[in-house]
């Protein structure tokens, strides 16, 4: 691969030592991180700890050397982190309270019980009781801590007892409103369980994907719990004149800061117009609700609450910090590493190896920045890491040990040393590991087949970009990885949300460039404390179980070097050999280029594009080629005749045009929450201004009050 090298040869040192200097050098101050291994390890890690470590005369020390690329070598220095004084709120899940405590109707208490809900979480016992006395509320508390329920058990408890009793033909009393389809189908499927015992109350869900029609006669039969994502219900606001509103009591807007951003908040504005508009005089309660609540949403409670009352489950006697304060599970063990580009790829694909199919925690969510990643990746991992090594042909195995027929006196002559010789491995039969992909860009059927298909899987990787980040709850998630960081420390907070759920225990792991490593430092000025992972801590894994032979010479690695190098060279070799996943490669690396050129302007420094290095950027890609290649622009005059220059010239075209649709952060991540609402102009509705999100500490205070 062509590479412009840095000039200074800087190589990377896998063995341990420098880690333990500089655990050492931190000592004290570095006890206040948490430890990042979660099988009881410690961090050190021995060069190299097996018999495979030993090289033997058939495999000298020169030739071993041979194997390693590129990868260790030339890549910029780790930085060394200062240990943080950061100390992390933490917040009760359990009330230890039943649900009878706050009046809620004995069937609704049953139908909890069936599903396994016997007490209230802290936030259910703190919002309950305030949405019973018909009061607006802001309601924040940590992920997976049971919001949901917080606010639809006090809205069907009150559906219930109205008198006369409620009809489908009112129309719309409650209207939940949610950024994702897979959100709103979550929550359907709540309401639903709930509503068992309450037939004449009718839950529906509106998101697209489905044909308008057969949506617009449901409407029409009538749906008194309404849930539905933004753009999808502006379309039927605009175009479905039987969906009455007029009735409308409740208004819940879950994830309520992401309606701030990516454009959402004039979907928001058109929404409460078309209420105002049609249920002008009825009494409503609003209910905003996150696991994270930026200033912003205060010019949000201006414009859709009275009076509201701000509910933060992490504040007690302790901790009076204020609402805009980030909080994650007790649970949840944090960790980040820091890589250089060159080595991401292999470190990714081993850790996944490590995880889902060397140890027990074996579901895993991993976030990328772009859907071409997610599709790439996808597609290298099932042909990569999915199907067998084959030896190389010319490769012939010495006889192991066992096969030779010794007499016992022989084999005590020859000694064990025989054995230890490196071989080439047994055909063990692979586990595959259960791939699964989810963005923005699937159909809705695929997209429902996989959010399913995961949420039952006790087991399986699903590589997704940031549609799955907030509210889905997919149970036993082991382990959360942001091989992408994400734009701001709230959608942190959100992505390792989805583990470590309602007390149980999960842990995430966040990928970061040396150039990046600021980002843990932003972290913990919010209070989220993370342990270091080392790169030697992942590659001693796949050394110790490796199955991936080299290329070359089909026998097993000697070094944790080595083994990387094989596993590197493995996906170089299909990108390279493959036609479709080399387009992929490409075009991942394109989207993944123009989307780290446009993280918003506060994280600019630390995400900042002028510090990456293309040319190792492009070997995460597992792309040999030099970046002037795969992007076509620049100067690299690689063909070497007409015809062909033409056909790449075409290729690229084809490649840029398709990038072009996801030419930013912003269109990148709206496309992401796509509502499949197509061919609305949302600015055509809406004339009235946003809320505008300022900064006003002033503002930050009044958040900040006690409920
Ligand atoms: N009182 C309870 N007891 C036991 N489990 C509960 C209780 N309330 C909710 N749960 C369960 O907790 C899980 C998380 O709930 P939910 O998805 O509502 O969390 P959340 O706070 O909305 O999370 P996020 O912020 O990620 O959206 C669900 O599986 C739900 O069934």
């Amino acid at each position: 691969m062509t590479e412009a090298e840095p000039s200074e040869q800087m190589t990377l040192n896998l063995v341990h030592e420098p880690v333990i200097a500089r655990k050492k050098a931190k000592h004290d101050a570095h006890q206040s991180r948490p430890d990042a291994s979660e099988d009881g390890e410690t961090d050190r890690v021995e060069a190299h700890p097996s018999k495979r470590a030993r090289i033997t005369d058939d495999h000298p020390a020169s030739e071993a050397q041979d194997f390693i690329s590129s990868l260790f070598k030339h890549n910029p220095d780790i930085p060394q982190l200062e240990a943080s004084e950061a100390v992390p709120l933490s917040e009760q899940v359990f009330s230890g309270q039943g649900f009878e405590k706050v009046g809620i109707h004995p069937y609704l208490v049953k139908n909890m019980k069936d599903a396994g809900i016997i007490d209230m979480t802290q936030v259910q016992a703190l919002s309950i009781p305030v949405i019973l006395a018909g009061q607006d509320a802001l309601i924040k508390s940590q992920t997976g801590s049971g919001k949901t329920l917080a606010y639809a058990v006090p809205i069907l408890h009150q559906l219930q007892a109205k008198t006369p009793k409620i009809s489908r033909s009112d129309g719309c009393h409650a209207l939940i409103v949610v950024p994702t389809r897979e959100l709103a189908i979550q929550s359907f499927e709540w309401i639903q369980k709930l509503c068992r015992s309450f037939a004449w109350i009718v839950p529906g869900l509106l998101l697209g994907g489905e044909k308008k029609k057969s949506e617009k006669a449901r409407v029409r039969k009538g749906i008194n719990i309404l849930i539905s994502t933004p753009g999808r219900l502006i379309d039927h606001i605009q175009h479905t004149q039987c969906l009455s509103l007029k009735h409308l009591t409740w208004l819940v807007l879950d994830e309520a800061d992401r309606m701030l951003e990516l454009g959402y908040e004039r979907d928001v504005q058109a929404i409460l117009t078309a209420i105002n508009e049609q249920a002008q005089g009825h009494h409503r309660q609003t209910l905003l609700l996150s696991a994270t609540l930026t200033s912003g949403i205060e010019q949000l409670s201006e414009v859709s609450m009275k009076h509201p009352k701000f509910i933060d489950a992490a504040v007690n006697e302790e901790n009076t910090q204020c609402l805009t304060a980030l909080t994650t599970p007790d649970n949840l063990k944090q960790a980040f590493i820091i890589v250089p580009a060159k080595l991401r790829l292999v470190c990714l694909a081993s850790f996944i190896l490590w995880k889902c199919r060397y140890s027990k925690s074996r579901k895993m969510l991993i976030f990328m920045a772009t859907q071409d990643m997610v599709d790439f990746l996808m597609d290298l991992f099932e042909c990569t890491l999915n199907v067998p090594d084959e030896p190389h042909p010319s490769f012939r195995p010495k006889k192991s040990f066992s096969q030779m027929n010794l007499t016992d006196d022989a084999k005590s002559l020859v000694g064990t040393e025989f054995i230890d010789e490196p071989q080439t491995p047994a055909r063990k039969k692979l586990v595959p590991i259960e791939l699964l992909k989810l963005h923005g860009n699937m159909s809705q059927s695929e997209r429902a087949n996989v959010f399913k298909t995961f949420r039952e899987a006790d087991a399986g990787l699903l590589l997704c970009t940031d549609v799955a980040a907030r509210g889905l709850d997919l149970p036993q998630v082991d382990w959360i990885v942001q091989y992408n960081p994400p734009i701001s420390n709230a959608d942190y907070v959100h992505r390792v949300g989805r583990t470590a759920r309602i007390g149980a225990k999960g842990s995430s792991l966040i990928f970061l460039l040396p150039s990046e490593a600021n980002f843990v430092k932003e972290l913990e000025n919010d209070n989220l404390l993370l342990a270091e992972m080392t790169i030697a801590q992942i590659l001693k894994k796949l050394f110790i179980n490796s199955e991936l032979v080299s290329q070359k010479t089909g026998k097993l690695p000697h070094t944790m070097e080595e083994a990387a190098t094989n596993l590197q060279m493995k996906m170089e070799a299909m990108v390279l050999n493959d036609e479709h996943i080399h387009q992929r490669a490409s075009q991942a690396y394109v989207s993944f280029i123009r989307s780290y050129a446009s993280y918003p302007k506060e994280v600019r420094e630390i995400f900042c594009f002028k510090e990456l290095h293309l040319g190792h950027i492009a070997k995460s890609f597992a792309l040999r080629d030099p970046p002037s290649r795969i992007t076509g622009i620049g100067k690299g005059n690689w063909v070497d005749n007409e015809e062909k220059k033409k056909q790449n010239l075409k290729r690229e075209e084809k490649m840029i045009n398709a990038q072009k649709k996801r030419i930013d952060q912003k269109s990148l991540i709206m496309s992401e929450y796509s509502t499949g609402f197509d061919g609305i102009d949302a600015s055509s509705i809406v004339k009235k201004k946003p809320p505008t999100v300022k900064k006003s500490s002033k503002k930050k205070k009044r958040l900040g009050k006690k409920t």
